[in-house]
């Protein structure tokens, strides 16, 4: 895990550039630059419809940006399509749950470990049953990631049976499956009682300790506030403020737009 200090790092795993996109009229992201330390603990945050999803959605590949760059280790990869930067590195769980309801947990998370190669879900269970016999490795593997997550008890548990908080820390345990060195997670709190919340909290803070580099999506601001290294805010498509927590806070333009007087600290 990165030094939690003030020095950055040479090449930041991640650096967005003058990264825009409209979709007819709408400019949901304009001229976003940034740059992510290794190791680190992200966060976006912004107002509804501030462009957050849409980023994410630039950066892993399922949009083709209008303009800039997208630099993984210095390297240019914005257009990549997702499954070529997932073999770069890049995982992700969705706001909305993408889990297969119909498979047990562990073949869930096997899954995840199977899109390493191939490109989506669907091709992946197609060869499931042949996979299911070849491949034991990958059992131990899923095995082991779900006790990460705190579902060892659940290994054979069908999905449709799971609670949502159970189900979205599987969904964290299939995107590492993929073995990524970035891990983006859009709202993993969201629908979340407080103490799922804080198990969440604790399973991201696991994460980075282990050395993939978290960028996070989240209304929670009481949870990015105090798991993040470094905070964006976005509004209307724009870069309003970049800094650690304590900076984002106290900025004026943070709290007219998004936190309100006095609120820093609290889900708005
Ligand atoms: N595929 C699309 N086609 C057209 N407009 C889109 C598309 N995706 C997003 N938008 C628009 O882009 C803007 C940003 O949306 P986005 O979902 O990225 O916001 P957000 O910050 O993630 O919001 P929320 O917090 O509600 O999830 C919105 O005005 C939205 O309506």
């Amino acid at each position: 895990m990165m030094a939690r200090t003030s020095t950055a790092p040479a090449t930041p795993v991640l650096s967005v550039r003058d990264l825009s996109i409209n979709f007819g009229g709408v400019r949901a992201v304009q001229n976003v630059s940034f740059d992510i330390a290794s190791g680190c603990i992200y966060s976006v945050i912004g107002p509804n419809g501030a462009g957050k999803t849409t980023l994410f959605n630039l950066i892993t590949g399922v949009y083709v940006p209008t303009a800039g760059e997208i630099l993984l280790d210095g390297q240019p990869v914005q257009g990549q399509p997702p499954h070529r930067l997932a073999r770069r590195g890049v995982a992700r769980t969705f706001q909305n749950l993408q889990v297969c309801l119909n498979m047990t947990a562990l073949e869930n998370v096997m899954v995840g470990a199977h899109l390493r190669l191939d490109r989506n879900v669907l091709k992946a269970a197609f060869r499931w049953p042949s996979l299911r016999r070849a491949d034991q490795a990958l059992h131990q593997e899923a095995a082991e990631l779900m006790r990460f997550v705190g579902l060892e008890h659940a290994l054979e548990a069908r999905a449709d049976a799971m609670s949502y908080g159970a189900l979205k820390r599987l969904e964290i345990a299939r995107a590492l499956a993929m073995k990524p060195r970035l891990l983006f997670l859009d709202e993993p709190a969201a629908g979340l009682n407080p103490r799922e919340t804080l198990e969440i909290d604790e399973l991201i803070r696991k994460v980075a300790v282990s050395g993939v580099t978290v960028v996070l999506v989240e209304h929670d601001m009481k949870m990015v506030m105090s798991l993040s290294d470094r905070i964006l805010v976005l509004d209307y498509g724009k870069k309003l403020a970049e800094g650690t927590a304590a900076e984002i806070r106290q900025d004026p333009a943070v709290i007219a737009a998004y936190l309100g007087a006095g609120a820093a600290g609290e889900t708005p």
